[in-house]
């Protein structure tokens, strides 16, 4: 396939606040078309990485280019409303910005939520809250997407109607998507690429190899409500708040190298995740809404 010029390219990103590097050493490039993962543990910097991506954030170092007048879409992890007010969901497609009937028709149909343009948003389920953020982003018709965890709130089956929402608008509107998630399943299920962060990129690729798995294949054949993915794997060494690394050994480098621990199966990495399938879902976050 030819490569399309990029919509968003890190090179070496990261950002300090207080002396103390959220996130360093970030690597990605998204494609029109194409959807990029961020995956990693809490606090690891996938927002931090998703708001420079965004032009919201500027990298302290390394840069971020975006293609010029590259029109985003975001879906942030939280929402500034205040829920004792009423608000409609028409009212709220418009908070960001005036958007043209049609297109917020559109929108509304896209998402499935034509029934609820005059409910008032805090009633809304988690999912169909989701839904209304999802086709606030789109109304615009955005080159880049930023998906800031969008399933938050939403039950198991919710999720993966989200997830083949977000597939087809991909595919309708040929965007690019930068999504934060947390779940194995949807990444392997639903992205080109997948990048693990650590408060630095961890790994990197395509998740070919892990959708072989059995793991995977268990996961997917078992698709009962109760399945979820924990996508987990080893991180032998520590990030300072310096932004230097402390190895296993007790050594400490300016930076982490490819010969370091987790990145002996930096290629390959796709082989060694462990994926336990059958867990009761965990509480993901705040409550949709609010959060
Ligand atoms: N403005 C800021 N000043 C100082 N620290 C910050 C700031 N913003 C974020 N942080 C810290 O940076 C780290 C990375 O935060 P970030 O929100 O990017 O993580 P995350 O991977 O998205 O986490 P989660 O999965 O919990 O949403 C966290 O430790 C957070 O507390």
């Amino acid at each position: 396939m030819k490569e399309l010029t990029p919509l968003v390219s890190l090179s070496s990103a990261g950002i300090e606040r207080a002396g103390r590097w959220l996130v360093r050493n970030v690597d990605l490039t998204v494609r029109p078309g194409e959807i990029v993962t961020l995956i990693g543990p809490n606090g690891s910097g996938k927002s931090t990485t998703a708001k420079m991506a965004l032009g919201v954030l500027r990298p302290d170092e390394g840069a971020v280019e975006r293609k010029s007048k590259l029109r985003v879409g975001y879906v942030p992890q939280k929402v500034a409303v205040d829920w004792t007010l009423p608000l409609t969901v028409e009212r709220f497609m418009h908070l960001t910005g005036r958007i043209p009937v049609a297109e917020l028709d559109n929108a509304l149909a896209r998402t499935n939520i034509s029934h609820l343009r005059q409910a008032e948003v805090r009633v809304l389920s988690g999912g169909e809250f989701q839904r209304a953020m999802l086709a606030r982003a789109i109304a615009r018709k955005p080159d880049l997407l930023v998906l800031d965890e969008p399933v938050q709130g939403v039950d198991y089956s919710g999720e993966i109607a989200l997830y083949e929402l977000i597939g087809s608008i991909r595919q309708e509107l040929g965007c690019g998507i930068l999504m934060i998630s947390h779940d194995l399943h949807v990444v392997m299920a639903a992205t080109d690429q997948v990048v693990c962060l650590n408060g630095h990129v961890c790994c990197q690729g395509a998740p070919t190899t892990v959708a072989a798995s059995p793991e995977y294949q268990r996961l997917f054949g078992t698709h009962s409500a109760s399945a979820i993915a924990v996508y987990e794997h080893h991180h032998d060494h520590t990030h300072l708040p310096d932004g230097r690394v402390r190895h296993a050994d007790g050594s400490i480098t300016e930076h982490c190298h490819h010969e370091d621990g987790h990145h002996d199966h930096d290629s390959d990495h796709q082989k060694d995740p462990e994926v336990m399938a059958g867990e009761e879902k965990t509480e993901k976050g705040q409550a949709g809404h609010a959060g």
